[in-house]
């Protein structure tokens, strides 16, 4: 419809994307330029880091803003005008004239929660549907019923644009929601609660699109705290993480980092799988306690009578049970982690060994003072310290334990568990699995990072970076005396002009330029064991272990998250039940839970087969609300050969638009591929291929237009939550949902 109305917006639209061009611009420019810059000097250097991270981040915003830059506009009473759109841009003129509000600005939220009821000071509200750079449509909504002027684009339905957002064909990747975020979801993502914010809802509620959208708005309120620190988003697998990986970026965000909870620890990549049994053991609490023993297991002293000797030039050194005891008792008295404690042991050792050759060669026969000086003494222990044989003996009492090295044996022989849980988790080898994740991590909080030499060498660093920093400072006071000749004028105004000089000292000066490492703060924190992020959102958090959640709280000692889930999806069998039994180690009850209640994905003709489901286990199940009704009954057969039926179904199903999921118990992917030799599959399937073939536990989180769940009964027979795993791939599907069971 070419209303006057339409034209002016299209003309809008148009210059704002003139202004987009020039902003991406001239931020490549600067980037180019700084590029080709070498830097003549390490501070040259480093300005020019910031300045590459600065531009390089504005120019990703840029390009995010490319689709759906704005896409609406709030009319106020009092006259007051804002377009809202993905990111904030201003003109170019010297009041730096507001063009587009970011819509995560205070002024933007009218768009969000208005009502007829409560405007909000809006007399109208605008959605600005756009296709590339041009206008498609417009939907008013008119808030203030004494304003009579009518546009040509008043909507008669209110939900119209959602309600094409989600009707639209999948593509295998998740979209923001910028434009149509209902009221429940804004309070949520803007939500100024600061410590652990739980959001729980069933499926289809958006919560995960909730998370995403409370971190692009964090990164935007709290941007200098967070860019620094860095968000660390915990998904439940890596086709999970494929899957959401777009929409941050679309939203102008990179500084953020996605991670399966088997990529936590760095170094570690966790290929192996884990028996249920076994990851029910490895990630139960009773872990932590039986680690902590075998640690201290790890610290020995010889039997009794059993002494161990080690030959040296000056005669047979003797570690006995009373020395080794003695030392043990030194050494843990520091309460030190065992690699930190370790020094203490092996110098306690290495004095009573002098001591010992010390009284044997220098006593006196007939009981007087020893003949040996302190010199001969220190000698004397010199010698021992040097000796490698020694340091190997001592080395078998107390080793220095990599992580690694102790979990390997640990796993070969594990102690301290009752016998069917120790052989549940026994392994010679293979690599490491998600559940061993929680487990390297807290030995490592055990073991405590022996990285004396890392250390020395970052020391010398920082003083490197302290006299470079105290040569710039030199200078900046220098050229200040220098302004103020007269030294009167200087003692006078020296106490209204500050210089650097006055405000930061040479150490704080170089921690600042420090910062400025080349690598984002996400990628510091990849790398990184003991960092502790600004925030932490955990999607599918039902799934996660009580030993995973040790390693989270660990990178979250302001403990500033937001976990979401749903209960009744848990698929784990190290799942923890309850948020108040997840919590309350961490924070009692000081954690806030909200609900969200209307399925905006599934149709309410499926969800109602998935609630029945549900109520096997849970009779007085109630399912979210769905926003939508299609009229499309889902169907189911009964069939002989399933995989057979499920390829033929496929063949059908293909002719409509969209993506297509094959939802199977694992055992049954061989014949299924033979049978859909398109389909995507494996571990990282992609997913926007026209069909995948997914088990149920990849099938977490994701969703396609048209999913067939093939063999019901052995997904929930497969598995210690099998009836959950069944929910889950129930609830997939956007449009059509096809069962076929096995007779
Ligand atoms: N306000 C909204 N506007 C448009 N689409 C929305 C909105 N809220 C949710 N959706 C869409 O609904 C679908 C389900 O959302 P999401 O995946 O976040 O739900 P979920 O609660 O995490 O589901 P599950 O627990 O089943 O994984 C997604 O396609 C999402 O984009």
């Amino acid at each position: 419809m070419s209303t006057e109305e339409f034209r002016n917006e299209q003309q809008f639209i148009t210059g704002l994307y003139a202004r987009l061009d020039d902003l991406r611009d001239q931020a490549e420019r600067a980037v180019a330029a700084a590029l080709k810059d070498p830097g003549s000097t390490m501070q040259a250097r480093r300005d020019r880091d910031v300045m590459v991270a600065e531009q390089s981040g504005l120019l990703a915003a840029y390009n995010a803003g490319e689709t759906g830059l704005c896409f609406g506009r709030l009319v106020f009473k009092d006259g007051a005008d804002h377009h809202i759109g993905r990111l904030g841009m201003r003109e170019d003129d010297e009041q730096r004239t507001p063009l587009v509000l970011d819509w995560r600005a205070d002024v933007a939220r009218p768009f969000y929660l208005a009502t007829g009821y409560e405007p909000m000071g809006l007399s109208r509200r605008r959605h600005i549907t756009t296709k590339g750079r041009e206008v498609v449509s417009l939907h008013d909504e008119v808030l203030d019923l004494a304003d009579r002027t009518r546009t040509g684009h008043e909507s008669r339905d209110a939900d119209e644009v959602l309600l094409a957002a989600l009707d639209a064909a999948r593509t295998g990747r998740m979209h923001d929601i910028v434009q149509t975020i209902q009221a429940e979801q804004d309070h949520i993502i803007r939500s100024p609660h600061r410590g652990v914010l739980v959001v729980e809802g069933g499926p289809g509620t958006g919560k995960t699109a909730v998370a995403l959208h409370r971190a692009a708005y964090l990164l935007y309120a709290h941007r200098e705290q967070l860019a620094r620190r860095a968000v660390l988003i915990v998904g439940p697998n890596p086709a999970f993480l494929g899957y959401i990986g777009n929409v941050l970026p679309s939203l102008g965000e990179t500084g953020v980092l996605l991670a399966t909870p088997g990529e936590l620890f760095p170094g570690v990549h966790a290929t192996g799988t884990d028996t249920p049994r076994a990851a029910a053991v490895k990630g139960s609490a009773a872990m932590a306690g039986a680690l902590a023993e075998a640690v201290r297991d790890r610290q020995q002293v010889p039997e009794r009578g059993e002494p161990l000797i080690v030959p040296h030039e000056d005669g047979d050194l003797i570690i006995d049970w009373d020395m080794a005891l003695e030392a043990r008792h030194k050494a843990r008295e520091t309460l030190l982690p065992h690699n930190l404690a370790r020094p203490y042991f092996v110098f306690r050792i290495l004095d009573a060994l002098a001591e010992q050759l010390a009284d044997r060669i220098g006593a006196d026969p007939y009981g007087g003072p020893n003949f040996l000086g302190p010199d001969d003494i220190a000698l004397l222990a010199k010698g021992i310290a040097a000796n490698p044989d020694v340091h190997a003996t001592i080395d078998t009492l107390w080793p220095p334990l990599t992580p690694q090295q102790f979990l390997a044996g640990y796993l070969a022989e594990p102690t301290h568990l009752e016998d069917e849980d120790a052989a549940a988790i026994r392994r010679e080898s293979g690599p490491w699995t998600p559940g061993d994740v929680p487990l390297l991590d807290e030995a490592a909080e055990l073991l405590g990072e022996d990285d004396s030499a890392a250390r020395r060498a970052e020391e010398a660093e920082r003083l490197r970076a302290i006299q470079y920093a105290q040569g710039v400072l030199d200078v900046s006071y220098a050229s200040r005396t220098y302004e103020f000749e007269d030294k009167e004028e200087l003692d006078k105004d020296a106490s209204e002009v500050l210089s650097a000089h006055d405000i930061i000292d040479a150490e704080r000066f170089a921690e600042r330029h420090e910062e400025a490492d080349h690598r984002s703060a996400a990628e510091r924190a990849a790398a990184d064991r003991t960092w502790a992020f600004g925030h932490i959102i955990v999607d599918e958090a039902q799934e996660l272990s009580a030993m995973m959640w040790r390693l989270l709280m660990r990178r979250s000692p302001t403990r500033s998250m937001t976990l979401v889930g749903d209960p009744a999806q848990t698929g784990d069998p190290a799942g923890v039940g309850s948020w108040q039994e997840i919590l309350a180690p961490y924070v009692e009850d000081r954690w806030d839970l909200v609900r969200l209640g209307v399925n905006y994905r599934t149709p309410a003709e499926i969800m109602a087969v998935a609630a029945e489901v549900r109520r096997e286990a849970d009779p007085a199940f109630e399912p979210p609300r769905s926003v939508r009704s299609t009229g499309v009954e889902p169907w189911e057969r009964t069939v002989d050969d399933p995989v057979k039926e499920a390829a033929d179904a496929v063949a059908v199903e293909l002719r409509t638009e969209g993506r297509l999921a094959v939802i199977a118990p694992p055992e049954l992917h061989p014949e299924l591929i033979a049978a859909l030799p398109d389909a995507a599959h494996g571990p990282v399937p992609d997913l926007t291929r026209p069909v995948v073939l997914l088990d149920p536990r990849q099938a977490k989180g994701l969703e396609f237009d048209t999913v067939l769940v093939v063999d019901p009964d052995a997904v929930r027979a497969g598995a210690t939550h099998g009836t959950n795993d069944l929910y889950v791939a129930l609830t997939r599907a956007t449009q059509r949902l096809g069962v076929v069971r096995r007779a």
